[in-house]
């Protein structure tokens, strides 16, 4: 499996930026009363229960949890207009 499933996703997420359709959760997070704090209180409750996923040995709730942790980053991204490409770029520099 390549990573392309990231750039579907983050392509989704600007579409849901650009276009704000109503029955988006996306679109809600953009729109959201609390700002980039919905998706802060979003990560921080999503870590724990990634901790705790990881604590219980339970490796399926382990994947459940980190893809709502990266779907939220992303969300996170996007707001600060950082993409895809930099969050590689980034990464890339490590190896
Ligand atoms: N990857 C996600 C994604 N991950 C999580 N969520 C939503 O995030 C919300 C809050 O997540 P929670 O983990 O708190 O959900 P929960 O039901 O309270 O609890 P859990 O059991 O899931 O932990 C839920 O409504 C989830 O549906 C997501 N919503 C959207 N996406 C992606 O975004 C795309 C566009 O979605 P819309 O914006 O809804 O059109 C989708 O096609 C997906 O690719």
């Amino acid at each position: 499996m390549t990573d392309d499933v990231l750039d579907e996703v983050f392509d989704v997420i600007e579409d849901r930026k650009e276009n704000l359709p109503e029955d988006s959760y996306t679109a809600s997070l953009f729109t959201h009363e609390k700002g980039e704090n919905a998706v802060l209180e979003k990560l921080g409750e999503e870590s724990t229960e990634l901790v705790l996923a990881a604590k219980d040995g339970d490796d399926e709730e382990l994947a459940h949890e980190a893809a709502d942790i990266v779907y939220h980053m992303l969300v996170l991204l996007a707001m600060h207009d950082v993409t895809v490409d930099d969050l590689r770029e980034e990464l890339a520099k490590r190896r």
